[in-house]
């Protein structure tokens, strides 16, 4: 009786025919060399002595899983040496068709051209063969990718063997490992779109909060503590941020910001990625306001501090408003222009949220134009359900000043509809236009 344990799920895209591959009654994938290779197969597999068609497998390891109790990274290596690893796509719980890589046609190709004896009669494979990576696979996996994978998988697996018994053997092969963590990295970057997002995704957070340390320093130099001017700082700090992350922007409606004195501008707020497009755009003497856990971010909470973000308690609406009230006083004392994203949270659900009322009373009680920006759907290069973080362009659309001189809190209500009734319009427009991702992985 097999015990499933909780393990690794991962994908393979064999892209072969498979020959080699059949269902064991117990649901384990073996070869025709009756190696157990320690896989559950999952019910989505489509796995086929007699079809020989490219077989997509959803593993699912574990450790006590027939002959061998290996590492879930040894077992691809069996894979690999029985030529059936085509391509490593994903490594957690992708959704099965999001590694449907090879097309049948492609393994017709594959069929008619070179498929190698190996795996085409894989009888003959005594399952110890390190023998070369076949010449086909090159055509879409680099051949020194794969070499690279299979030497980092014996490190692996000698390590794991040799950690208990020789500490000296163990330190040198864990220096191998080390010196193929970066060529796995970049294989996983290449093939599998889920690592790229939640690579992309970390790398964000890290790099902002490094840029934060460099900004704390400087921020206090120049303005010696909190201070509206320590925004420029940040500004020029964060710029380069968008093009490590493969995004472009494109700003139209520059004139609109040349407004003297200060102004609200409000925006709408899709995911903390809109940090990149605010500091685009950001004119001087403009501060923003957020949320109260913002403060709490580490580096980046106290770098906020430093620029003078006015931070407000979402959940305690009289404490909002009246720091918000104080915003006013102190937007007219010291000529600054606040940012409010009147949505009040983040939201990628392809429309504009029904707006907060925080931000049209603050521009009406500072008698501040209004300064609508819109920022175009992300959703053609960054979906969170789908774990997808392509390469993008924003576009940033400045709409005109709506003036509020002369408005009084019974007004409030009218601001409200005629601003969100223009972002909305404007937010489908630039969103309709904004062109494909241009990073777009196949898959
Ligand atoms: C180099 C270094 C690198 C690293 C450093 C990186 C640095 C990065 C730098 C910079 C990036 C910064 C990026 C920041 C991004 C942060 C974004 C966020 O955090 S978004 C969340 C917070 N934002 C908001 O919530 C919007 C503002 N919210 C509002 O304006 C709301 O209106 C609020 C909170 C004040 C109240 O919200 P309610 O949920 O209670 O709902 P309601 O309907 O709006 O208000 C309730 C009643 O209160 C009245 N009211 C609201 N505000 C008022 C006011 N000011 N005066 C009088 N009445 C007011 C309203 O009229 C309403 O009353 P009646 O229904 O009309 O009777
Ligand atoms: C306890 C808070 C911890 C937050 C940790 C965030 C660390 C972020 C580090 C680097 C990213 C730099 C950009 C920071 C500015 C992004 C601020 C942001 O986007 O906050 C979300 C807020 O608008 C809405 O929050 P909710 O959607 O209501 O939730």
């Amino acid at each position: 009786m097999m015990v499933q344990e909780p393990g690794w799920e991962f994908g393979l895209d064999t892209g072969v025919s498979t020959p080699t591959l059949a269902m064991s009654a117990t649901g384990s994938l073996v070869t025709t060399g009756s190696q157990d290779l320690g896989f559950n197969v999952s019910s989505e597999t489509r796995c086929s002595r007699q079809d020989r068609v490219p077989v997509s497998v959803l593993g699912h390891w574990g450790s006590n899983r027939g002959q061998r109790d290996e590492h879930p990274l040894l077992a691809l290596q069996h894979l690999y040496q029985h030529h059936l690893v085509w391509s490593i796509q994903g490594w957690t719980r992708p959704a099965p068709l999001s590694f449907q890589r090879n097309q049948q046609c492609e393994a017709q190709q594959m069929r008619g051209t070179s498929i190698p004896a190996a795996a085409a009669a894989p009888q003959h494979d005594d399952g110890d063969d390190d023998d070369a990576i076949p010449a086909t696979f090159s055509r879409d996996v680099p051949r020194w990718f794969l070499c690279l994978l299979a030497h980092f998988l014996s490190a692996t697996n000698t390590t794991t063997t040799t950690s208990s018994t020789t500490t000296g053997t163990s330190s040198s092969t864990r220096m191998d490992v080390l010196w193929t963590i970066p060529p796995l990295l970049l294989l996983l970057l290449w093939s599998s779109s889920t690592f790229v997002f939640y690579f992309k995704k970390c790398f964000y957070v890290a790099w902002m909060m490094c840029l934060a340390v460099l900004a704390i320093p400087l921020c206090l130099l120049k303005s010696g503590g909190r201070d509206v001017e320590n925004m420029r700082v940040i500004r020029s700090l964060v710029r380069h941020v968008k093009h490590l992350l493969g995004l472009r922007f494109e700003v139209s409606g520059w004139e609109h910001l040349q407004t003297k004195g200060p102004y609200v501008i409000i925006s709408n707020h899709q995911s903390s990625l809109d940090v990149l497009g605010l500091m685009e755009v950001l004119p001087d003497r403009c501060t923003m306001i957020a949320k109260k856990e913002l403060i709490y971010a580490g580096t980046v909470g106290i770098t906020c501090w430093l620029g003078g973000i006015v931070f407000i308690n979402r959940k305690k609406t009289s404490d909002a408003k009246s720091v918000m009230a104080e915003a006013a006083k102190t937007m007219l004392d010291d000529q600054i222009r606040l940012w409010v994203f009147p949505e009040g949270t983040r939201n990628q659900r392809g429309d504009l949220l029904p707006f907060k009322k925080g931000a049209f009373h603050l521009a009406v009680a500072a008698q501040a134009p209004i300064i609508p920006i819109v920022f175009s759907s992300y959703s053609n290069f960054y979906l969170r359900k789908e774990k997808q973080f392509n390469s993008g362009t924003i576009r940033l659309k400045i709409l005109p000043k709506i003036d509020t001189k002369g408005m009084t809190t019974e007004d409030v209500a009218s601001l409200l509809d005629k601003s969100f009734n223009l972002m909305r319009s404007a937010f489908l427009e630039v969103s309709d236009s904004v062109p494909q991702s241009n990073g777009t992985r196949c898959h």
